[in-house]
């Protein structure tokens, strides 16, 4: 049953050792993580609130190579990421692979992954969607380095709004 309640984010640093990590780039990463849970609202009749509290119904975590979920990261490249269905404990919870060169705002990337569209991704997964056989939807299960848009590609409207309704139209 996926999550009826609103989900919560929550930056955990736990077993990532991101040296070079300085905290100019939490902000930029905490907004992230909202522009990307707001996609999903913006479809949906979901409502999120951040909490930092261990509590969180979405956990968010960077680490590298195994950090004791049995999935192990895999270095720069290949896998970007990974997140558990909604459920209580790690359920819910999104991790990424702090090996790869992650770009955190608007604008040039270079060769650097596009971090709120990973994150757009994962949050799906955190509330309950599989992966999609559509090229052009975000849950497609490669990386596709596209601007992330306010309004979902179709496919993952639809699924969104099976899940958990659509706004009422006002
Ligand atoms: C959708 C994404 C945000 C999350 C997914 C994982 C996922 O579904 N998380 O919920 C992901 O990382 N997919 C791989 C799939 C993949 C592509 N290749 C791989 C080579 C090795 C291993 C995996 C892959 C070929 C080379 C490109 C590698 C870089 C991009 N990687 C991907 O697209
Ligand atoms: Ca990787
Ligand atoms: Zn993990
Ligand atoms: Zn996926």
């Amino acid at each position: 049953m996926p999550i009826a309640k609103a989900a919560q984010t929550l930056i955990k640093q736990k077993y990532s050792d991101l040296v070079n990590w300085t905290m100019e780039d939490a902000p930029q990463v905490r907004r992230a993580l909202t522009e990307a849970l707001s996609v999903w609202a913006h479809s949906s009749k979901l409502t999120f609130r951040e909490v930092q509290s261990d509590q969180a119904d979405i956990q968010v975590l960077f680490a590298r190579g195994d950090h004791g979920d049995g999935y192990k990261f895999d270095g720069p490249g290949m896998v970007l990421a990974h997140a558990f269905y909604p459920g209580v404990g790690r359920g819910g919870d999104a991790h990424f692979d702090a090996d790869e060169k992650w770009h955190f705002t608007d604008g040039e990337r270079g060769d650097a992954t596009n971090f709120l569209g990973v994150a757009v991704h994962e949050f799906g997964h955190s509330l309950g969607l599989g992966h999609s056989s559509d090229q052009n939807a975000i849950m497609y299960p490669w990386y596709h380095d596209n601007d992330v848009d306010i309004n979902l590609p179709a496919d993952d409207r639809n699924a969104i709004q099976q899940l958990y309704g659509a706004k009422e139209k006002t």
